[in-house]
């Protein structure tokens, strides 16, 4: 039987994306709107007490195109704190303005696809806990996508030998470090939590990097025969203090 492979996984991950109610928000009056800044704003301070306390992490963008205008990704230790966070979100002043257009829920996921060196359990080393609890990057650009591994014919993943799986990812990892500096990528594993197996978030300096990167692994076998691919979003980031001119009408 063809083995399955350890994970090692971290930090509940909750991308949360929504479109702003504009002609609602334009009829709003200007005590209103700065009721609703106000009260993102107080949001945003205490996600930031939160990661200033390593207890969680968030980023913020504003997407490009019609999917959505906002996309947020929080990352918590459990399930129960990314629902309060969402629930909070939606009671606050702010939320009457916006319309729900995405989410996925996934979670932080590193594979244990090498053996182990000198017979340290990867996941007790302090490397692995900060990458499996990261504080997101504050880069200019971010981009997300689900996606799958192929389970077709002669093209099936889950039949595929444990190391000939390993070689591929290895083979992977070589395209994706040349992007080193330039995309910086969170893997998060949804297999049992949502539609698609993995959620790819990318964090760019330079919006074409995104293009450069997915499309050069377009020809790594792990993603011409096996990957699968679903809606792409891709935004600016949003900064708390750009909050107030980014909804100033
Ligand atoms: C930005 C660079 C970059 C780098 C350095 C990198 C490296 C690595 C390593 C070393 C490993 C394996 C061990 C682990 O850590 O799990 C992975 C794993 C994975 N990757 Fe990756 N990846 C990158 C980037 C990167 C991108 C851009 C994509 C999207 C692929 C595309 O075609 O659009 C991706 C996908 C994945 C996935 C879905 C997995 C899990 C697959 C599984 O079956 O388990 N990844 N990845």
């Amino acid at each position: 039987m063809v083995e399955a492979v350890e994970t090692m996984d971290g930090w509940y991950s909750l991308h949360d994306f929504r479109s702003i109610d504009w002609s609602y928000w334009k009829q709003a009056t200007p005590e209103v709107q700065k009721e609703a800044i106000a009260s993102f704003e107080e949001l945003v301070t205490k996600w930031d007490a939160v990661e200033e306390a390593k207890n969680g992490s968030h980023a913020m963008y504003k997407i490009v195109g019609q999917k959505a205008d906002l996309m947020f990704m929080f990352l918590r230790p459990t399930m129960e704190e990314l629902n309060e966070l969402e629930t909070e979100l939606n009671k606050s002043k702010f939320a009457e303005f916006l319309i729900p257009a995405h989410s996925y829920v996934s979670v932080v996921e590193l594979s244990k696809y090498r053996p182990a060196k000198d017979g340290i359990d990867p996941e007790t080393l302090p490397e692995t806990q900060a990458r499996l609890k990261p504080i997101l990057p504050k880069w200019e650009h971010a981009c997300f996508y689900p996606m799958n591994r192929r389970r077709e014919g002669d093209e099936n993943w889950y039949t595929l030998e444990k190391n000939v799986r390993g070689k591929l990812l290895y083979e992977h990892s070589k395209t994706g470090r040349k992007y080193a500096g330039k995309v910086k990528q969170i893997i998060t594993g949804s297999i049992g939590l949502d539609d698609w197996e993995w959620g790819v978030t990318l964090f760019a300096h330079e919006p074409l990097q995104f293009k450069k990167i997915v499309y050069e692994m377009r020809f790594d076998e792990v993603s011409s025969r096996y990957g699968e691919f679903g809606e792409f979003f891709v935004g600016n980031l949003l900064k708390k203090e750009d909050i107030a001119p980014f909804l100033e009408i």
